[in-house]
C-alpha cells in the first residue's frame, strides 16, 4: 500500500550547522548583516526582545524603527541596538528603503492595524527576507492570498495555533503527519517558508521539503518566547542563510539555549545564552 504521509527530516545541525555565518577579518558591521524591526507601541517589550536576539545571533547591527511618541521608551532600555524613531509613514519607508538592511521582522508588538498590513507590505516589496510573526500574522487574518502575492524574496511566517487558524482559517491539528501536511499546504500557498510553533515545531517550504523541531523543552512555553526566535531567524537570514536553514536552526539554538537555562526559563534569558549555543556549533 502506498504511503501518502509526508516525509520529514528531525531537526539537527547536521542539516544547517555548515551555513552559519563565521566572521572573518575582512568583516565589518554592515556585511555581517542589518536587522530591521518594525517596533510598535504599547506593547514595546516583544520588539526589543526580537532585537535582542537578533543581535546575540550574530547580526552585526539590530535597529528598532518606532515611533516617533515610543523613542524614550525604546531608548531608554537599549544600547548597541539602535531605535529609529519615524514621525511619518514616508519616515517609516525611508529606513525600510535603507539599502544596506539585510532582512525585517514584522509583527512582535507591532498591533492589528492597517498600519501593520501596509508595512508589511511595504518590507516585502523590496524583496528582502522577511520574518513575519504575531501581529503581523493576525493583521492578514483570512487575507493569505494579500501576502501570496506580495511575496517576491525569502519569506518566513512563524505562527503559533492560534495566529494559524486566524491567517488561514484552518485549526492546527495535534497528529503530527496531518499538522504537516496542513502547514505544507499553507508554505505551497503563500510561497513561503511556515514555522508552525508549538512543543514540535513544523518548518515547511513550498519546495515540500519539511524539517521537524522537538529540541524545545516545555518551559519555552512563556511569554515573549517567540518575540525571541523571531529575532533569530530575522538574524540568520539577514547573515545570507537560506530561509529554511535559517528557521530550522534558529528553533533548534532557541530550543537548546532553553534546555541550558532550564527552569525559571523567561524570554530575556534566551538571548543571553545564543552565543554559548552558537559557540558549540562554529567551533
Ligand atoms: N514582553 C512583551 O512585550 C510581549 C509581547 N507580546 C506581544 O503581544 C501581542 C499579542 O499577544 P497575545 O498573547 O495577546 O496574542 P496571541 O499570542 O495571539 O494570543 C491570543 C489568543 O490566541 C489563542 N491561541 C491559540 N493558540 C495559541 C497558542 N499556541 N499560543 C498562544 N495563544 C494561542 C489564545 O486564545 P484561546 O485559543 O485560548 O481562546 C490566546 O488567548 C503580540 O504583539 C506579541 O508579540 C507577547 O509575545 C508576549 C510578550
Ligand atoms: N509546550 C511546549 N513545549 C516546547 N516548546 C513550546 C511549547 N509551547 C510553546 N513552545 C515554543 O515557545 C515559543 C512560543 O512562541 P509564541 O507562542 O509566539 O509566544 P509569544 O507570543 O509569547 O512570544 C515557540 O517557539 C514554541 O515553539
Amino acid at each position: 500500500m502506498p504511503n501518502d504521509q509526508p516525509s520529514y527530516q528531525p531537526n539537527s545541525p547536521a542539516l544547517w550547522q555548515s551555513l552559519l555565518p563565521k566572521p572573518d577579518a575582512s568583516s565589518h558591521k554592515y556585511s555581517r548583516g542589518y536587522v530591521l524591526i518594525q517596533g510598535g507601541y504599547p506593547v514595546t517589550g516583544a520588539a526589543r526582545l526580537a532585537g535582542l536576539a537578533a543581535a546575540r545571533s550574530g547580526a552585526g547591527i539590530t535597529a528598532i524603527a518606532v515611533p516617533e511618541h515610543a523613542f524614550s521608551i525604546y531608548a531608554s532600555q537599549l544600547l548597541s541596538i539602535m531605535a529609529k524613531p519615524y514621525a511619518s509613514t514616508p519616515e517609516l519607508y525611508a529606513l525600510i528603503d535603507d539599502q544596506r538592511v539585510g532582512a525585517f521582522l514584522i509583527g512582535p508588538g507591532a498591533d492589528n492595524t492597517e498600519e501593520t498590513r501596509q508595512t508589511t507590505l511595504t518590507m516585502l516589496q523590496t524583496g528582502k527576507p522577511v520574518v513575519i510573526d504575531a501581529d503581523a500574522l493576525t493583521a492578514f487574518a483570512m487575507q493569505a492570498d494579500r501576502l501570496s502575492k506580495a511575496i517576491s524574496g525569502p519569506c518566513v511566517l512563524t505562527p503559533h495555533d492560534g495566529e494559524f487558524q486566524r491567517l488561514l482559517g484552518v485549526k492546527p491539528t495535534i497528529e503530527l503527519h496531518e499538522r504537516i501536511q496542513q502547514a505544507l499546504t499553507a508554505s505551497r500557498q503563500i510561497h513561503a517558508v511556515i514555522l508552525l510553533k508549538g512543543a514540535k515545531s513544523i518548518i515547511a517550504a513550498p519546495d515540500g521539503k519539511v524539517i521537524v523541531n522537538e529540541n524545545a523543552p516545555p518551559t519555552l512555553a512563556t511569554a515573549g518566547a517567540g518575540d525571541v526566535l523571531a529575532g533569530m531567524i530575522a538574524s540568520l537570514l539577514a547573515q545570507g542563510v537560506p530561509a529554511l536553514e535559517a528557521s530550522a536552526a534558529a528553533a533548534w539554538i532557541h530550543g537548546e539555549a532553553a534546555r541550558l537555562f532550564g527552569t525559571g526559563l523567561i524570554a530575556e534569558d534566551l538571548p543571553e545564552l545564543v552565543p554559548q549555543v552558537l559557540e558549540s556549533l562554529i567551533a
